[in-house]
């Protein structure tokens, strides 16, 4: 009725910012509200987006560093010096059974036997002992060196000692 009164049409389309600066372009009034509301979710996307980049870059460079693998099972027999295998081979945490491939008695008493042998201070030779009841049980241990209460600083440890007597008579 307005219309063919000749007055203005009426307002199909709620005006804009954008349709303030563009008199009567409602449709493209509208596309200026669309693409607002597009570029504010890009934005909030994008701001999620860098957070988490962020925070993913954060947790990689402050978390704690992964533990290494576990050492693949041991197969090797007992080193010749009767050291004990440094690392044990995995176990599986939940098995019920106890472990298999643990040292023999023997290997045992000897690897203590060698350990003790690491304490000798003699330069020329290392020997060490592991003494053993019958029933298995250890009776000592020990290594060669001087006598306990003998000081092993004042007496020569060289395997062929060459006297200043001999050494004058070969230079006269
Ligand atoms: N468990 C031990 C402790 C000592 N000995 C022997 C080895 C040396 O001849 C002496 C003194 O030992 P050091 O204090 O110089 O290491 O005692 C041993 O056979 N077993």
């Amino acid at each position: 009725e307005e219309g063919r009164k000749g007055s203005a049409p009426p307002k199909k389309f709620p005006r804009s910012v954008g349709s303030e600066l563009r008199p009567g372009s409602g449709r493209r009034a509208m596309a200026s509200t669309r693409d607002l509301a597009i570029a504010s979710i890009s934005v909030a996307a994008g701001a999620v987006a860098a957070a988490a980049a962020l925070l993913y870059s954060y947790s990689a460079t402050n978390s704690k560093p992964q533990s290494p693998p576990p050492p693949p099972p041991c197969t090797e027999p007992l080193p010749v010096n009767g050291c004990a295998a440094r690392h044990p081979p995995a176990q599986d945490p939940f098995k019920t059974t106890k472990r298999e491939g643990f040292i023999s008695w023997d290997d045992y008493f000897m690897a203590i036997a060698f350990l003790s042998a690491e304490r000798s201070k003699d330069p020329n030779r290392q020997v060490g002992a592991c003494l053993v009841s019958q029933e298995g049980i250890i009776l000592g241990i020990g290594y060669n060196g001087f006598p306990r209460g003998c000081s092993d600083d004042k007496l020569p440890w060289a395997k062929v000692i060459i006297s200043e007597a001999l050494i004058r008579r070969v230079v006269s």
